[in-house]
């Protein structure tokens, strides 16, 4: 019997017992441990948690059960579908703590508890450094970039050790962030943004499905959304005077269609009609008429939906016949391979026909199967009238759970594509994985994830027991020497496995958040305003979450509880140039500050006035650039690029001898975002959306590396060979990123399959990897 079994020991804990020293059990006995999200991974880690004996773990979820996590999500019952993630998990893993004999843990007799909070990590007011403070550690269970920047810093700010992990698919990867360990934070390397598109290629010249499903994306916004402004398809006045002046250059005859398809308040076809379905749909959706006084007035209700049929026919109309048209009179279609061809006109009409039933109503409707045009076109005059009949208003935002939209979404796409002749047409069920850009979820890759979790956090815990009893003279020192970077991945290694731990790489001398380096910017300083640098910039991409913003030392904007907002707001409006204190020219520097997650930056600014983007060539083939039009004026930004060699007025600042000093090696800079499609980046960065980061694809840079020692490392024995490992792996994982990028590029084209698929989610083929969003979800 080992140090820490007793015969009292409940037989579920003796492995673990026969394992641990008994001071190591102690600490996991009375440690307190934050979990954040309780999804795929979470459901894992809380049997896990309870299974090993922790006894105080809080979790935070904001989000409700939903049926289709039930196949992986195995805390959950089909009877829990509705009720919030983290109270539903708490309780099951509160089940499975084996109970305790007063010898087990000597410590701690406080009585275990799961506590869960309903709630969203980003709330400053509920989940703050005090509050993060109070833990031994941190689990992540996350499935986006956002939330995990938060508790990265919120971490850091603590100092309190953080086990960040993800999966996609088959491949997944555990690792441990620490500050006072000085390694890698989740942010020094750069994540994959969201892939951008250019409008004009949404708007005009799709050419695969996934062009077609970001356009039906943002019609869905444009119909039922709550902002229609916002959705790429809408036109205000001035840009459709523009593109009618522009067409008046190309020829005469464009001038006279766009003429003939813009209304005097110069709206187009398109937005008149989705117009007139929306305040069909305002009309009924305000008609107070009690359900029971129905039958009374039949005849009224028949000419209602048949108002409402009319009105989704002539939205359909607008949209794939007139707008066509005007596009192909436009002679935008000049050079193209082939020419749109608006949908039948006889199939519009009969789309609206009542006995006609929608392809998901039918008894043999399979989410596989395809739609032909005149199917996808009743699908969407009955979303339309769902729409209408329904008292509670679609959600404002598409949402690939959401039943109505993912129809809608699909048809619309699939109309598009056999418009524009782009092959394959979707299922719904493949418009889905598509729309919400899915990689399946694979439970065994939940759980081995979740599994080296928790060994990340004996090593933690072990560490902390061992600077208490002054083993080692800090804490961070022992996590940096004992914690892996561990990658699992898809297919064995040469030596036979699956996980390839190595050591935690060092930080990113970049980095803005764990180094403190200086952020470049470049962005047109006389057209952007300070509300844009705000939003697009500052809280998008740098994610500050109430930030104070100086220039010159002195305070433009600032946010909080205990701000009155009027103070700044004249400043909002006002372009860059145009600021109080001296404006923001090239070489400004600006200061940014965030006392909720304990960050202040400065960006060293750069003015550009032209910025281009590549497209495809469809004459000559391969890339041309293209000047970015003014409409997209928020994405014409880098981050990360070279800044000012010689910042004019702020030469002699100190913060301009640092931003000179950082210039040198700053082509590798790790926080490059381009806002636009097409930037080196967008290929650099795999997959950081979904439950993983970017770092599996770069697993395959290690695989010669193998050494599975640190999963035993626990029984304390193998800490040389750990050390030695270290020292093999250390060139491969301080390698920069595009260097290693280049190396895991040439493997792929090597032939191995698992490599091959990741690549595969990388490229246009794999029409799944283009959108926006990553996301795991149920296989
Ligand atoms: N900001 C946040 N605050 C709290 N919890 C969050 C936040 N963002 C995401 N989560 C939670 O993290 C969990 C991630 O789990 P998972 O990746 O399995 O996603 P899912 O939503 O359960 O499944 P899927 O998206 O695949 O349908 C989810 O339960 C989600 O609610
Ligand atoms: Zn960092």
């Amino acid at each position: 019997m080992s140090t820490s079994e007793s015969s009292s020991t409940p037989p579920i804990l003796r492995g673990i017992h026969a394992a641990l020293p008994a001071p190591l059990l102690s600490q996991i006995l009375s440690s307190r441990i934050l979990l954040v999200g309780s999804g795929g991974i979470g459901c894992e880690l809380l049997k896990n948690l309870a299974l090993s004996g922790f006894r105080h773990v809080q979790v935070i979820d904001l989000d409700t059960i939903d049926v289709s996590n039930l196949n992986r999500q195995f805390l959950f019952r089909s009877r829990h579908v509705g009720m919030a993630k983290c109270k539903v998990a708490s309780e099951a893993a509160m089940q499975m703590i084996p109970p305790l004999h007063n010898a087990d843990n000597d410590d701690d007799d406080t009585p275990p508890a799961y506590v869960p909070h309903h709630g969203n990590i980003l709330d400053n007011n509920q989940f703050h450094v005090p509050y993060i403070q109070t833990f031994s550690l941190v689990l992540n269970a996350l499935d986006n970039i956002t939330a995990r920047r938060r508790v990265n810093r919120l971490c850091l700010a603590s100092g309190i050790p953080l086990i960040e992990a993800g999966t996609a698919g088959y491949l997944g990867q555990v690792t441990v962030i620490d500050k006072n360990a000085g390694v890698e934070c989740y942010e020094c390397q750069a994540k994959s943004t969201q892939k951008v598109y250019p409008i004009c290629t949404i708007r005009s010249t799709p050419s695969m499905p996934v062009h077609c499903v970001v356009w039906a994306k943002e019609l869905y916004k444009l119909c039922f959304g709550g902002k229609v402004e916002e959705s790429m398809l809408f036109e205000d006045e001035e840009s459709l005077r523009a593109e009618k002046d522009g067409a008046a250059d190309e020829n005469d005859l464009a001038e006279k269609s766009s003429a003939d398809t813009t209304d005097g308040a110069g709206k187009t076809d398109t937005e008149k009609s989705t117009d007139a379905s929306n305040k069909s749909v305002d009309s009924t959706t305000n008609n107070n008429e009690p359900p029971g006084e129905k039958s009374t007035h039949q005849s009224k209700d028949d000419n209602f939906e048949s108002t409402l049929r009319l009105a989704a026919q002539q939205a359909l109309t607008a949209l794939f016949v007139t707008e066509i048209n005007k596009q192909i009179g436009m002679n935008r279609y000049k050079n193209a391979e082939k020419v749109p061809l608006p949908l039948s006109l006889e199939d519009l009409e009969k789309c609206t026909a009542t006995e006609v039933i929608p392809p998901t109503q039918r008894k043999d409707y399979q989410p596989t199967q395809i739609w032909s045009p005149a199917e996808c076109l009743v699908e969407m005059v009955s979303c339309f009238l769902q729409v209408s009949n329904s008292s509670t208003p679609p959600l404002p935002e598409f949402d690939k759970d959401d039943e109505m939209a993912m129809r809608f979404v699909t048809a619309a796409s699939n109309l598009r594509s056999y418009v524009f002749h782009i092959e394959p047409i979707q299922s719904l069920y493949s418009a889905k994985g598509i729309a919400g850009n899915i990689i399946p979820a694979i439970a065994t890759t939940n759980a081995i994830v979740a599994g080296l979790q928790v060994l990340q956090a004996f090593h933690i815990l072990k560490c902390q027991w061992m600077y208490k009893n002054g083993e080692i003279e800090d804490v961070g020192g022992g996590i940096k020497k004992l914690c892996r970077y561990t990658y699992c991945l898809r297919e064995k290694t040469r030596r036979g496995y699956i996980l390839q731990p190595t050591t935690l790489p060092l930080p990113n001398p970049n980095c803005f958040v764990c180094r403190n380096a200086v952020i470049s910017l470049s962005l047109n300083t006389k057209e952007w305003t300070l509300q844009m640098l705000l939003t697009r910039v500052i809280k998008k991409e740098l994610g500050f979450s109430q930030p104070t913003i100086l220039v010159g030392g002195d305070i433009v904007y600032e946010e909080g509880d205990d701000i009155d907002p009027s103070e700044y707001a004249s400043n909002l409006s006002k372009k860059l140039i145009g600021l109080p204190s001296g404006g923001v020219g090239h070489g400004t520097v600006i200061g940014v500050e965030d006392f909720t997650q304990d960050l202040e930056v400065e960006i060293c600014v750069s003015h550009k006035d032209e910025w281009f983007i590549a497209v495809e060539d469809e004459v000559a083939g391969g890339k041309k650039d293209i000047k970015l039009d003014d409409r997209e004026e928020s994405e014409k930004f880098e981050i990360g690029g070279k800044k000012p060699s010689v910042p004019p007025s702020a030469a002699t600042t100190d913060e301009a001898q640092t931003t000179k000093d950082s210039t040198a090696d700053d082509d590798d800079s790790s926080v490059e975002v381009m806002g636009m499609e097409s930037t080196a980046n967008n290929a650099q960065k795999p997959s950081a959306e979904n439950n993983g980061s970017s770092k599996e694809a770069e697993a395959g840079n290690v695989e010669d590396d193998d050494d599975d020692s640190d999963i035993e490392i626990i029984e304390g024995g193998t800490t040389d060979a750990v050390a030695a490992t270290s020292n093999e792996n250390t060139s491969e994982s301080r390698m920069p990123l595009k260097k290693r990028r280049l190396d895991w590029d040439r493997e792929n084209q090597n032939g191995d399959d698992a490599k091959k698929a990741k690549i595969a989610e990388d490229t246009p083929a794999a029409n799944s990897a283009e959108i926006e969003i990553i996301e795991i979800d149920s296989d």
